[in-house]
């Protein structure tokens, strides 16, 4: 497996990245979404402990998540030198020479950390213009840090910190998302978000020809609540009234979006919302995505609250997390062919 890392500087785009016409990303000027305001919201503690600001924050949350099912958070409480640190110390990683980098490129799903290039799904299709690495991030423990690499030598000091952090901030949101749809604080706390937390890091290099090129195929996140940083390069697309919206790069920002689960649990109220990701000419792109997950175990439908017999009854049925990620990777993640394997229809 070669990455697009280690490749020579290009300046044309090889063959097997050029898309057909049809699933070409068809850039349009509009694609920074002029009259479209992303939301970021701010969930500074001292907003959070004062409630009546509280409850604004909470509706705030809850809008977005309707609207959008992609917001962005400042004063988050993950440190700005937590951030770089780890972002640092994952582009270093990438920087690594070949051949300290070749006993972790693998496609095998079930490694703790691997490092690949495009996608482990749509095998022999055209490829996406990036590189990642996938890893079990949190908990903190030695089961689980025993799989990190140790180059760069910051790697797993960075990693803790910033997996820890983003843990607790992604605890937070839970409880204000449980707060605004009335569901009880810690609705979400035990097994929905208790599962081994995996992260995916994203490098897209620079691209010659971004017009036919892509560097994540539309796709909807299979955990519960996805954050994630992208510095300062946008890239992230996110699907909004038929159109790909631009999530704008907002310094010191983090990106939330909501995965399948959140979609079934709340009974399609806070979507899972298609994105994907377009390459640009000049800057490389670093993206983390932490994938906050259930425990394979848990057992997953509409939460009752968010159900009504007669007005709102469940859309999906009641199943095991562990059967959900099987039918993902059937489905080769495919947000229609996934979710018609778990819809009830009435
Ligand atoms: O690179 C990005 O901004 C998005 C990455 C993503 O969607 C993912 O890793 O699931
Ligand atoms: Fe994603």
């Amino acid at each position: 497996m070669e990455l697009l890392t280690d490749a020579r500087a290009r300046h044309f785009v090889p063959d097997k990245y050029v898309f057909p016409p049809e699933k070409r990303p068809a850039l349009l000027p509009d694609s920074d979404s002029p009259g479209v305001a992303f939301p970021v919201i701010d969930i500074h503690p001292a907003t959070l402990s004062d409630d009546r600001r509280r409850r604004l924050v909470v509706a705030e949350i809850i809008q977005a998540g309707m609207e959008f099912g992609f917001l962005q958070v400042v004063n988050h409480g993950v440190g700005e030198d937590v951030v770089r640190g780890f972002r640092e110390a994952a582009a270093g990683l990438f920087a690594l020479p070949a051949e300290e980098k070749l006993p972790y490129c693998s496609d095998d799903m079930s490694r703790h950390f691997r490092l690949a290039t495009s996608t482990a799904f749509h095998r022999n299709q055209t490829c996406y213009w990036r590189d990642y690495f996938r890893i079990r991030c949190y908990p903190v423990t030695d089961e689980v840090t025993r799989h990190w690499p140790s180059k760069p030598p910051t790697f797993g000091i960075s990693l803790a910190e910033y997996s820890t952090a983003v843990h607790e901030l992604s605890q937070t949101l839970l409880r204000l998302i449980a707060e605004g749809l009335g569901l009880g604080a810690n609705f979400f706390a035990g097994d929905l978000s208790a599962g081994v937390t995996q992260m995916n890091v994203n490098y897209y290099p620079p691209c010659p020809d971004p017009t036919v090129t892509l560097g994540l195929f539309p796709h909807c996140d299979r955990h519960l609540l996805t954050v994630l940083s992208q510095g300062d390069v946008a890239g992230l697309q996110a699907r909004h009234d038929g159109r790909w919206l631009l999530v704008p790069a907002v310094p010191g920002a983090l990106v939330i979006n909501f995965g399948h689960q959140m979609e079934i649990v709340t009974n399609g109220l806070l979507a899972s919302v298609e994105h994907r990701v377009v390459t640009n000419t000049t800057a490389a792109r670093l993206s983390v995505a932490t994938l906050v997950t259930p425990k394979m175990e848990c057992r997953i439908g509409p939460a009752p609250e968010m159900v009504d017999e007669a007005t709102n009854p469940a859309k999906y049925r009641e199943f095991i997390f562990s059967e959900f990620m099987e039918a993902y990777a059937a489905a080769d993640a495919s947000r229609e062919r996934v979710l018609e394997s778990f819809k009830i229809h009435h």
